[in-house]
């Protein structure tokens, strides 16, 4: 059986406004999701055994809690009878916990995968459906497509925003998502918008006073970063990103990163190449 290769790129959340809180702790947002043109890389092959064996570049990561196995094990459970041996590789490149979705991608490019080589029958809308019980990030990985989100980020509306360059920088600092989502100081009641009439000044990431208050590397990664072009914080962080029209521009202000910080360069893409890529593999086989 022929290996199929697979991307898992990152998302920015160009912005990001909490306008409630569930019962259950969860918060309501509104934010827009974009794809850049950086990422994660899975191979996935079909073996003769039934048995599921997985590797990861970092070794940290290749144990039982990787998202790559939960979701595996998510489909195995709901359909047990199409389920198959597969033989997983994970080339990690995404930051973990870096605000760009890297684990929740890693997942959905699995749960995309195993759906075509185990033939599942499952609408796009019921994958993602099912992916939202391994993180609140992981639909709009499936849904494929740039989208403003609601809900808790599961309540998808196709956009296509504009596609400029980032210059995506990690300010070298853990930021745990569950203790900003808890913090007693994070704003809660952010008023709904108009997706259509969004733009980079009536929006913002409410995460980020806050984030930049607990972090304060994160602030001063910002502050740099600003004088190169507008910026903000993706996710709960703990990167930022910077928009610039050109993609040598975004190159240049890489060139001055100071050394303690790490960045790369990428395109925003309104489409995840892994819809194109499974649908490329499915003719030819
Ligand atoms: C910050 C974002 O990345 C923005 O896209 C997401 O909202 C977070 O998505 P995620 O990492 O997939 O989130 P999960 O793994 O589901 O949850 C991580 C933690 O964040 C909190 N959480 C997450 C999403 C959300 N809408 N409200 C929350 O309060 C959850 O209580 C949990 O403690
Ligand atoms: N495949 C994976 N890649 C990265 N992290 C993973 C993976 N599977 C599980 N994890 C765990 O999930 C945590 C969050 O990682 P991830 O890179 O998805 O965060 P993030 O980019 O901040 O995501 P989000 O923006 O959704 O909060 C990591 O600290 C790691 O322990």
């Amino acid at each position: 059986m022929a290996t199929l290769s697979l991307s898992a790129v990152a998302k920015l959340n160009l912005f990001l406004h909490i306008t409630g809180q569930r019962h259950d702790g969860y918060h309501l947002l509104e934010t827009l999701f974009q794809f850049i043109d950086y990422g994660d890389r899975l191979d996935f092959t079909l073996t003769a055994t039934d048995t599921l064996d997985f590797s990861c570049s970092v070794a940290e990561l290749a144990g039982p809690d990787n998202l790559v196995l939960r979701a595996v094990q998510l489909l195995q459970q709901e359909f047990p009878e199409h389920a198959r041996g597969v033989r997983i590789h994970l080339h990690k490149v995404l930051p973990c916990g870096g605000g760009l979705g890297g684990g929740s991608s890693d997942a959905a490019t699995t749960l995309l995968a195993l759906r075509q080589l185990w033939q599942l029958p499952l609408s796009t809308a019921e994958l993602a459906q099912l992916g939202l019980q391994l993180g609140a990030d992981v639909p709009i990985f499936v849904s494929g497509h740039a989208a403003f989100a609601q809900g808790i980020g599961e309540q998808l509306t196709p956009m296509t925003p504009a596609c400029p360059w980032y210059l995506v920088v990690h300010p070298g600092v853990h930021v745990s998502t569950p203790t900003i989502f808890q913090h007693p100081q994070l704003p809660r009641q952010h008023a709904p918008i108009d997706p259509q009439q969004w733009n980079w000044h009536n929006t913002q990431n409410d995460c980020q006073q806050l984030v930049c208050q607990l972090y304060p590397e994160v602030a001063k990664a910002l502050a740099w970063l600003v004088e190169y072009a507008p910026s903000r914080l993706t996710g709960t962080g703990a990167c930022i990103f910077a928009r610039f029209d050109q993609q040598q521009q975004a190159l240049a202000a890489l060139q001055q990163l100071p050394a303690a910080w790490t960045g790369f360069v990428a395109r925003g893409i309104n489409e995840s190449p892994v819809c194109q890529q499974l649908r490329q593999a499915s003719t030819v086989t």
